[in-house]
Order: structure tokens, then sequence, then C-alpha cells
């Protein structure tokens, strides 16, 4: 495992690359920096660009413009096995006819390395996915997970500077694929190569990377760590887009009196002062961040809380999901864990809610109504 530990060190640079096909442009001006060691995963939409990324490092595609760089030397004119690359994809793509040992030793085979260093590199690499007694098995004799493992053996045999995942777990169930983006994390922290991984699967995401780059249209609308993108949505389609939320409409009240922003529909103040010459905003709050507050429960000045009356709720197990109208306009969603001594809530209920202003996010955008642009 030490040889490939020794892969460390690469760093991938994206500078205002633009792809286009015939007229349409899918990237434009796409800028990203990726550390040595480091999990980076494209999150985005289907046709937001994210493939099209992957296929122009990995060498299948040219950029239209712009430059891209592996451990500081571009690689734009450099053909795909010059690159140094290992690439897993949705299907396993295993030879069929090759047994798991000569799957895993092709890209050695491919390179001209001796049968001696072959043969240390795919025990090290079958060991490393959990596979070590399986080097005769043929690719038909192997569950889908154990495919998969097989082909990120192979990714990573050759000890590449970068490797590519692009939808990797696509095609396994959802208990599988949660099992297999652990493991995944763990083969990647124990040979510590640089990953960049593509998903559509928001989950996946926040679980596997050290940083989550949000696409749209061909562009980043924002990057950072997991927790920073789930707690501080820099818009509207990144709050959407990860995790379920609230999205609720402030109205400044261009009066001082009032002591922030008037939230719409709810009857009650964001204490936060509007920025000047902004007459809306968007608020974004996480459902699991209201909360029930207790009768004659005393607020600090940091709490927003309003009325609500609840017309759904749904059993996940281990939270209740409940629907609540607020004023008898908008739905909003809130999220309990289950404890013993929490009763849970029936569909009319009504009852007082309350969330903390530093657990919602102010974001640029207005909602543009039916009857109004805000
Ligand atoms: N060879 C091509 N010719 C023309 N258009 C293409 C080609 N390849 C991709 N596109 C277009 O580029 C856009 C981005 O495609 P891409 O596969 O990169 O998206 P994606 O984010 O990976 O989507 P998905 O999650 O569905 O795989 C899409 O609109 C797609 O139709």
């Amino acid at each position: 495992m030490k040889q490939l530990q020794e892969s460390r060190g690469a760093v991938v640079e994206f500078s205002g690359v633009c792809k286009s096909f015939g007229d349409v442009e899918v990237l434009g001006n796409f800028t990203l920096s990726v550390g040595a060691g480091e999990f980076l995963t494209l999150l985005g939409p289907s046709g937001s660009g994210k493939t099209t990324a992957l296929n122009m490092l990995a060498g299948f595609l040219n950029p239209s413009a712009g430059e891209i760089s592996i451990a500081g030397v571009p690689v734009t004119a450099t053909p795909i096995e010059k690159r140094n690359i290992g690439m897993v994809f949705q299907s396993y793509s295993l030879f069929p006819h090759m047994n798991v040992e000569q799957n895993v030793g092709f890209p050695l085979k491919m390179r001209g390395a001796d049968s001696q260093v072959t043969q240390e590199r795919v025990a090290a690499a079958l060991d490393l996915v959990g596979l070590g007694g399986f080097l005769e098995r043929m690719p038909n004799q192997l569950s889908g997970g154990q495919r998969q493992r097989v082909a990120f053996a192979r990714a990573i045999v050759f000890e590449p500077k970068v490797l590519l995942m692009d939808e990797p777990l696509g095609a396994l169930d959802l208990k599988l694929r949660e099992r297999m983006q652990l493991e995944i994390k763990h083969y990647q922290q124990q040979i510590g190569c640089t990953v960049i991984y593509v998903t559509h699967d928001q989950g996946e995401a926040l679980t596997l990377s050290d940083r989550i780059a949000i696409m749209d249209q061909g562009q980043i609308v924002q990057i950072g760590h997991p927790q920073q993108i789930y707690d501080h949505p820099k818009s509207r389609f990144a709050a959407e887009f990860i995790g379920e939320t609230n999205l609720l409409t402030l109205t400044n009240p261009l009066e001082k009196s009032a002591g922030g922003w008037v939230i719409d529909g709810l009857d009650t103040i964001y204490p936060r002062p509007p920025e000047s010459g902004r007459r809306h905003a968007l608020l974004s709050v996480r459902p699991e961040k209201i909360v029930r507050l207790p009768e004659h429960a005393a607020l600090g000045n940091g709490h927003v809380s309003f009325d609500a009356t609840v017309t759904e709720v749904v059993f996940f197990g281990d939270v209740h999901r409940y629907t609540i109208k607020c004023n008898g306009q908008q739905d909003l969603v809130f999220k309990e864990f289950r404890s013993g001594n929490t009763p849970v809530l029936r569909s009319g209920q009504t009852l007082r809610l309350s969330f903390l202003t530093d657990d919602a996010a102010l974001l640029p955008e207005t909602i543009v109504s039916k009857d109004k642009a805000l």
C-alpha cells in the first residue's frame, strides 16, 4: 500500500475552460482548483455539464477554450494514456472474458509492468477492497457491489495521480449504495489520492466530499465544505438542490420601528436589519431547524416565533415530517427526531413554532409569484 500512498500530491486546475458542441455552450468559463488528496464532488442536475468537465480532464474531449493542468503541468495536449488518471464509471466495464486478477492487472500490463510488480500491486489493490481471495473469479460470478470494488481496484492499481468517478454507484440498490459510499471514502482516505466525483445525488455528495461544487447550466454556482453549503446556501438553487428547505419571503417595512424584515404569511418579524434599498428578500430555513415552542416560553432576541396548524404527518422511522400552514397561507415543513417524551402531533393541531435567526440563510433572490414580481 506504500506505493499507492505515494500517489498523493496531485492538484487539478481548470482555468477558464469553455466547451461548446456546435453553437451550444455547455461549459462557460469553468474554473476549479482541486487540492492534493482532496475528495471533490461535482453535484448538479442532469445536463449541468458535470460529465463534460470530467471527460475533458480525462482527455476524452478537448476544451473549446481555457487550460486544464495536473500537478502544475498543462495537459490539454496530452493524450489520455499519458495523463495518469484512474476512472470508475456507473457501468462496471470489467472485461467479461478476464478473471478478477487479469482485470485489475490490465492497466499495469498496458504500461509494460513486469509480472512480479503486477502481482504485488494487484494483490495490494484487491486487499484494499476486501477481495483478496477473489483472484480467479470471473465478473459474472460477482455481485454488483463486488464488481464495483474490482472496478475501483483496477482504477487505482497503477497509482494514478487523480481518480475520476462518474456516478459509480448509480446501478446499485439503495442499501448497497449507502454502504459503498462509506467504503469509497475509506479507500480514498487510505490511499490519499485526489478524487473528482460526479453525482446528482445530494446525499451521496454530503457523505463523501471534502468540498462540493454545485453546478447549474455549465457554471459552478457555489463551492464549499458540505456543511457550509447546507447551512449557508448562497442561492435559491443551492438551497433547494441540497436537502429540503422552507423559503420565506421577507419584505422591508421601510419603517425603523419594525425592527427587521416582515416575514410574509407568518405575521412576524425577522430581526435582522433589511439592506437599504432592498424591498424584498428570500429566507431559507431547514425543516429540522424549526422547533416547537413550549407554552409561555420566553424568547431571546435571536428567535423568530409563529403560529401554525399541522396539515400532514408523515412517519419516516427515525423522524416525523410535519407539513404546517401558517395564517392559512403558506405550506411549511418541519422535522422532528422521535424521542420518548415528545408526543406525536396530529393533523389539525395548532401550535407555536420557532427558529433561530442564525439558523436561517438570507438569499440574494426574491420569490417571483404568479401575481406580482417582487
Ligand atoms: N457530444 C455532445 N454533443 C452535443 N451535446 C452534448 C454532447 N455531450 C453532452 N452534450 C450536452 O451537454 C450538456 C451537458 O451534458 P453532461 O453529460 O456534461 O451533463 P451532466 O451534468 O453530466 O448530466 P447527467 O447527470 O445527466 O449525466 C447536455 O445538455 C448534453 O445534452
